[in-house]
């Protein structure tokens, strides 16, 4: 099924994802080895001689396994070749263990290519190839590289099945296998060899769920220098408000190099804080007036917030539609923003944005109330962002992300963050993940994880009743959280 076509930067996001939902590497590897000898004895039968080849690493450990779960029927020899000091990793070990224990398995080390030349496989009627797999760096070197060949000499006279890859995939010294069983997922990059898919036990919610993989793949440095890491520039307050867009421009600062805070002057005059940089506009709202400036400002940066706070007088309904119709960066367009656009959704059109409504915000933008199962809300959402050919954040207990094609939901997050605010640094994040050069999609999810695990980590310190500003201080613990998981 098309839809379960991966990249390998997925598989390396759900491999942590899946960590965090504590699915252990020894049962990830049990059910890849299991899982390929199911496959065997279904295609090739039983009652067979095979030699299954592992190498070092843990493609070498599914072939360990893979080894105990045909000996219950065949009769199998294990040829390890490297060094057995050299096996890396726990599970891996674990297994080697195991086999070791085993009388029915024969064991044959070969430590060296001295071992694999006078080999002779022609009794066999399968060839495990557990060589090498996706830990694969550069051609295969001694010993694999002669055990590759030596292998290569049975094709078509042995059936040789190769787990997850052809050893040495993807140069051109690789195992010519019969085909390889792949685990989970098929992934867009491998092409050239017969894939069977087995599935290994990773859950639905990985490819749904946003988790710190997700996050810790958005949250990479782009640069040593200043500027390099995001310049995001927020535009929000009004004569009713300052505290929102200060809010989004603290979140924010946590993440990426320069934040820019444009507001009308009125409200600008009560911030202090030398981590944002102010530009003060002069009154009480921003108006159709002020369009031309902000644009200049925007210019300078990556991305752009646009609507904390920043009120709903009519002339400001014009600057913010104004402003969106001739802004070329990506932009998150937040709260009352949102309800200015709501009555001109075309100025979006081949904008790059992230909505991030509520319930009641989405009511007013689509005309419909997201109700029902995760599942219905999804799909709704997804249908409107394709609609709108951009990205939708629908906040709620499980926030839904969807860019039209995809949808994710994240979970983190509690009910002290219904306290005013949250949303502010909500939409600071996506915006500081925008300009990091996430894709709005991801942007979108991960701001949403980060908001929901500060928030996390204050309610662990004081309860549930905290403030936004709180959520906001947190960034940086949360950051340090994802990148050290
Ligand atoms: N979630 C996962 O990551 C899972 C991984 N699994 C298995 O784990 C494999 C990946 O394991 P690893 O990351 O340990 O990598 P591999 O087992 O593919 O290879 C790593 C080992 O090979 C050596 N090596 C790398 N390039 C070499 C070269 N060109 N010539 C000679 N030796 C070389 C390394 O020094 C290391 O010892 C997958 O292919 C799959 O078979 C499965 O157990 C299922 C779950
Ligand atoms: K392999």
């Amino acid at each position: 099924m098309g839809w379960w076509l991966m990249r390998i930067e997925d598989v390396y996001i759900w491999d942590i994802n899946a960590k965090w939902l504590g699915i252990t590497p020894y049962q990830l590897m049990e059910n890849a080895g299991a899982g390929v000898a199911k496959i065997i004895e279904e295609r090739v039968g039983e009652g067979l001689k095979i030699a299954v080849f592992s190498g070092t690493g843990n493609n070498g450990g599914d072939g360990f396994v893979a080894a105990r779960h045909l000996s219950f029927e065949n009769n199998v020899t294990l040829f390890l070749v490297g060094d057995e000091a050299k096996i890396g990793s726990e599970e891996a070990r674990h297994n080697w263990e195991i086999l070791r224990k085993l009388d029915f398995v024969k064991i044959i080390v070969l430590k060296d290519s001295t071992y694999i030349k006078p080999l002779d496989l022609s009794g066999f009627d399968v060839i495990v190839d557990a060589l090498l797999g996706a830990g694969t760096r550069g051609e295969p070197r001694e010993p694999i590289r002669s055990a590759i060949e030596k292998i290569n000499k049975y094709a078509g006279r042995v059936k040789i099945v190769s787990v997850d890859l052809p050893s040495g995939y993807p140069s051109d010294v690789r195992v010519k296998c019969d085909f390889a069983v792949t685990f989970q997922w098929d992934k867009e990059e491998y092409g050239g060899f017969e894939r069977v898919i087995s599935k290994i036990g990773y859950p639905k919610e990985l490819y749904r769920l946003v988790g710190p993989g997700d996050a810790k793949f958005a949250l990479q440095k782009k640069g040593e220098h200043k500027g390099q890491n995001g310049k995001l520039l927020i535009i929000g307050g009004s004569e009713e408000y300052f505290g929102a867009p200060y809010l989004a421009a603290k979140a924010a600062s946590y993440i990426v190099d320069l934040v820019y805070l444009a507001m009308p002057e009125y409200s600008a005059r009560r911030i202090n804080d030398p981590n944002i940089i102010l530009r003060p506009f002069e009154g009480k709202n921003f108006t159709k007036e002020d369009v031309e400036d902000v644009l200049s400002i925007a210019d300078g940066v990556d991305a752009v917030v646009l609507g904390p706070g920043i009120g709903e007088k009519a002339e400001t309904k014009d600057f913010v539609i104004e402003f969106v119709r001739w802004c070329e960066k990506p932009m998150v367009i937040d709260a009352d923003a949102l309800k200015a656009i709501a009555e001109d959704l075309d100025v979006l059109k081949g904008k790059e944005f992230v909505l991030t409504p509520h319930p009641g915000e989405f009511k007013i933008l689509f005309g419909k109330k997201p109700e029902g199962s995760l599942e219905e809300k999804a799909e709704l959402v997804m249908k409107k962002a394709q609609d709108i050919n951009g990205t939708i954040l629908l906040k709620g207990r499980h926030d839904i992300i969807s860019n039209g094609i995809a949808w994710k939901y994240n979970k983190t997050g509690n009910n002290g963050m219904t306290t005013g605010g949250t949303g502010d640094v909500l939409s600071g994040l996506v915006g500081a993940l925008l300009a990091l050069e996430n894709k709005p999609l991801r942007a979108a999810s991960v701001g949403a994880f980060l908001n929901g695990l500060a928030g996390d980590m204050v309610k662990e310190e004081m309860g549930e009743n905290f403030t936004a500003l709180d959520v906001a201080e947190k960034v940086s613990y949360a950051v340090k959280w994802i990148l050290e998981f």
